[in-house]
């Protein structure tokens, strides 16, 4: 009550055995932690991952439940209220971050959707940033057979790469390049035994309201994706990966990306438990093409001429209620018109978060600018969409 500011929240998350508490530990110890409480997820019927948090930070709490997407959203409602009432009544340490490690789990995006959707939490809770963690040695064997992997590396906005002291340098360097592929916009870090100090990762995250107007170009991850110079007379401009990826990332964007992948694994949203089993001895030197990641495309769209809010409100209604679920994630900037800053608009899969209204533009470039990973959703499609769009408020 007394914060004005809404506390940032982390979720941890990444394959099975893929070094998420190992991370969390070593974060732990890093005095920069003092004020962070962690909550952390079973899947499953026995809390282990508690146990072996080892740090004696008072304010972990273990969250048992069964199948996550059916009951977590009270327990986690709960148990953010429980640790925000005894804070505030000084039986914990008070904190200003919570990281939430989800175990053993396929699809975070529940938990992204609780956020964005659970009224309670607004204004108190703020989901800040996806942090997965990918296994160097495992990680291209899973990104090969399960297409939860891919989803994963696209929900991200920090990728820790893990175990690379096991993989091998070309290996690593290959999976790094190919979660690039996947996820432009996402900071990569290559962490051994979790070595990373909360100042390194929390300053790979960027926030477009924690941060201002600073934050949000980098959020964007603009830089990653298709070159973004005006072009004179067009009303959309787009970009594969392949063509030019621009500078100042590191980032190995190689591969050009096609709308012509296919998925034969497709499955629901929800109650697909398949990839929190996967084997955590798959051969990531197998020559198993990857159908999974091929189907996944990232590509930028430009508009130059602002709309209509209500066109842009049906436009985000109607791609999630059609393709949300191979949305794997959308973040851009919209010129809307009457309006002197720009609106934020972010999904993930189809869970949408509130567009948000940013009183001025990052940058000189005013136009909009949306970023798209996408799974066998073609990219003319969409581009489209937002040229129908686009026509609709010009004309
Ligand atoms: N060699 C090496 N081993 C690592 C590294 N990171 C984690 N491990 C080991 O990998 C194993 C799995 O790590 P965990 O941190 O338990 O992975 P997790 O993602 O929390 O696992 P679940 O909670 O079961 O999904 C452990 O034996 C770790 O010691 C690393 O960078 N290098």
């Amino acid at each position: 009550m007394t914060d004005p500011r809404p506390i940032d929240v982390t979720l941890l998350t990444g394959f099975l055995g893929s070094g998420k508490t190992t991370l969390l530990n070593n974060l732990l110890r890093d005095p920069g932690m003092a004020d962070t409480a962690v909550v952390i997820n079973e899947f499953g019927d026995v809390a282990i991952d508690h146990l072996l948090v080892e740090s004696a930070i008072e304010n972990a709490v273990v969250l048992q439940s069964g199948c996550i997407c059916c009951t977590v959203r009270g327990d986690l409602v709960d148990t953010l209220g429980d640790l925000e009432g005894k804070a505030a009544r000084g039986e914990l340490p008070p904190f200003s971050r919570v990281v939430i490690e989800t175990t053993g789990l396929a699809d975070p995006t529940a938990i992204v959707r609780i956020f964005a959707e659970e009224p309670t939490l607004a204004g108190r809770f703020r989901l800040r940033a996806v942090v997965t963690t990918v296994d160097a040695v495992n990680g291209a064997g899973q990104l090969d057979r399960f297409n939860e992997a891919g989803r994963q590396a696209a929900l991200a906005d920090v990728m820790v790469l893990t175990k690379s002291d096991l993989a091998g340098e070309t290996a690593a360097t290959d999976l790094k390049a190919r979660l690039a592929r996947i996820n432009p916009g996402a900071s990569i870090l290559t962490v051994v035994h979790g070595a990373l100090s909360p100042e390194a990762l929390f300053a790979e995250v960027a926030h477009p309201l924690a941060d201002g107007e600073a934050g949000v170009g980098r959020w964007l991850g603009l830089d990653a994706f298709a070159p973004l110079a005006p072009t004179p007379g067009a009303h959309v401009h787009h970009g594969d990966h392949g063509h030019d990826h621009g500078s100042g990332h590191d980032h190995g964007h190689d591969h050009a990306h096609g709308d012509h992948g296919h998925d034969d694994h497709a499955h629901a949203d929800h109650h697909d438990h398949a990839a929190a089993v996967a084997p955590s001895g798959i051969d990531a030197h197998g020559d198993a093409p990857s159908r999974h990641d091929a189907a996944i495309s990232s590509f930028a769209v430009i508009l130059d001429d602002p709309i209509e809010r209500t066109a842009l409100e049906r436009w985000l209604a109607s791609i999630m209620s059609l393709r949300g679920s191979d949305l794997l994630r959308m973040k851009g900037i919209v010129a809307v018109r009457g309006l002197g800053g720009p609106v934020v608009v972010h999904a993930v899969q189809n869970v949408v978060h509130p567009p948000l209204r940013l009183a001025r533009w990052p940058d000189a470039d005013h136009r909009t600018r949306i970023v798209f990973i996408t799974q066998n959703i073609p990219k003319a499609a969409l581009q489209r969409s937002l040229e129908v769009l686009a026509a609709e408020a010009v004309g």
